[in-house]
């Protein structure tokens, strides 16, 4: 199990300690949640707070577009460092224009879906997607709880494209993780799991122990 931690949980204050903090406690991704305040009830942070972060670690930034219109937008987070971006399939941009775009500037496309939206919504385009996200809480806030029944979608997604990368994100914890990984997931975020836990390399230690013992 990938463990992608969200700087959404991060001390916005130090946010460069923060970077290093989860690069050196074995985070394999860092997740960027950009938020615009339409498409979701909130606002993070955009492309120079990337840009700004991103001298600090050599992982993947991992870029969750929460925003209204990612086609407009995209071409500043690939400047800013983004390897991978995730964008809605709820947004306002064409799927088709967005991955290409995405494709374009070298980094890797992925889309999400939110927890009332159908797995089957990114079906045709599955052919040029790494990953897709299946959300298990309603983006815009850390801290809720994991959905169980987003399950469903992720086997059927694994059933869809069986080398496909399901990622889920939101209320992932030691108990959380081993239902994500006993249903295929292959990528969690995890934010309040890990920045708020006394020792964040422990707490990645033991998402992905959890893990390992879900799939068994
Ligand atoms: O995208 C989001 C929320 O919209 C997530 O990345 C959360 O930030 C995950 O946080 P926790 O549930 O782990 O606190």
């Amino acid at each position: 199990m990938l463990i992608s931690s969200s700087m959404l949980a991060s001390d916005f204050s130090k946010l460069s300690d923060e970077i290093i903090r989860m690069d050196i406690s074995g985070a394999d991704w860092i997740h960027l949640d950009v938020m615009d305040g339409h498409f979701v009830p909130n606002l993070t942070f955009g492309p120079p707070v990337i840009a700004a972060m991103r001298p600090f670690t050599d992982k993947p930034f991992d870029v969750h577009l929460m925003i209204d219109e990612p086609l407009r937008y995209a071409p500043e987070f690939l400047k800013a460092g983004a390897d991978l971006v995730t964008f809605h399939a709820e947004s306002s941009s064409d799927p088709d224009k967005t991955i290409e775009l995405i494709l374009s500037g070298g980094a890797k496309p992925a889309m999400a879906v939110k927890p009332g939206t159908p797995a089957r919504a990114v079906f045709p385009y599955l052919d040029r997607l790494f990953m897709v996200l299946v959300m298990t809480v309603e983006p815009g806030f850390g801290g809720q709880k994991f959905m169980p029944d987003m399950m469903e979608k992720v086997k059927e997604l694994k059933r869809a494209k069986p080398d496909l990368l399901v990622q889920v994100d939101g209320g992932i914890n030691s108990e959380t993780v081993a239902e994500a990984a006993r249903a295929g997931v292959d990528v969690c975020v995890a934010g309040t799991g890990i920045f708020k836990a006394p020792d964040a390399a422990q707490a990645i230690r033991e998402l992905k122990a959890a893990a390992g013992a879900g799939r068994e």
